[in-house]
């Protein structure tokens, strides 16, 4: 680990097969804006100065190939490249259990984060740090422009168990960030209960550790997980407006239309 006082370290998911997407094409390897979907999610950690170590777990179809894009893009801060697990939690506990072989404090902060969010915000990831300042814990989500329904079964039917208020629900995003103690006590509990699968970290210790908040961290609309072949040309939209020669193209157009409308005003007169 690199010396500082605190260690900063991004966990970048990337050991899923991808079901939803399409299983024989893993979508942590495919290019958006001509990039692999995991090289934009590890650029987000590797150009922000706070973050100091990131590392990468991966399953056995995607390992050579990512270990030959971190190669090639020779990002500095890549600690490890390490084998997950079959669920999402697995590969976390994976991360965690190297980071405390590697003696880690228990004052670290650590961000996980899916590899297939590429267009994490630079805001976003400074606010998770930010927030382990205050809280043990902190989640980038995005606030809920749709109403939200909990339910459940009765008999084949799904029916509406609550409603929460709209202004506290909240889509959960990542990365999901926590103090190292904090998430390594969350997980030993819940390590002692085999029927618990849940799909993110935030749930670990929201269930394990009751009294802990979890403080909101500001995410995005852009900061879209690619779940389904849908999401690709939302991607591609979200890569392409991203590019900075696009944003050149787009402040020009903006100038021309002000001159325009500033010559017709003229004209007028
Ligand atoms: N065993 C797993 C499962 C998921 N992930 C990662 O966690 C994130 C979760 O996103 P998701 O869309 O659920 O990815 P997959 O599990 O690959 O997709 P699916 O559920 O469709 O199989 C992804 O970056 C994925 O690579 C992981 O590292 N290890
Ligand atoms: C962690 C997560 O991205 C939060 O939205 C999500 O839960 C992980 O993926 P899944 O699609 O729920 O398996």
């Amino acid at each position: 680990m690199q010396e500082q006082k605190m260690p900063v370290v991004a966990v970048v998911l990337a050991a899923g097969f991808g079901t939803r997407f399409d299983e024989n094409n893993p979508k942590q390897l495919v290019s958006v804006g001509d990039k692999p979907i995991v090289c934009w999610s590890i650029e987000a950690f590797e150009r922000n100065d706070r973050v100091s170590d990131i590392i990468v777990v991966v399953n056995e179809r995607v390992s050579n190939m990512v270990n030959m894009l971190i190669d090639e893009a020779g990002y500095t801060k890549v600690r490890a490249v390490i084998p997950g697990g079959s669920e999402r939690v697995d590969s976390t506990r994976a991360a965690l259990d190297l980071l405390k072989q590697a003696g880690i404090p228990d004052g670290a902060k650590i961000l996980i984060h899916d590899s297939v969010r590429p267009f994490v915000e630079q805001q976003s990831i400074d606010g998770c740090i930010d927030g382990l300042d205050q809280f043990n814990a902190a989640t980038v989500a995005y606030a809920s422009t749709d109403t939200i329904l909990l339910t459940e079964d009765l008999g084949e039917r799904k029916v509406v168990r609550s409603v929460p208020d709209r202004t506290d629900a909240f889509r959960a995003q990542t990365p999901q960030a926590f103090r190292f103690g904090t998430i390594t006590k969350a997980y030993e509990l819940a390590t002692a209960d085999p029927d618990f699968h849940p799909t993110d970290d935030t749930r670990v210790v929201v269930d394990y550790l009751p009294n802990e908040p979890v403080a909101i961290v500001a995410g995005s609309e852009t900061n879209l997980k690619i779940t389904t072949q849908a999401d690709m040309p939302i991607a591609e939209n979200i890569a392409h407006s991203l590019d900075p020669e696009h944003a050149k193209q787009e402040a020009k157009a903006r100038m021309h239309a002000v001159f325009a409308e500033a010559f017709s005003q003229m004209h007028k007169h």
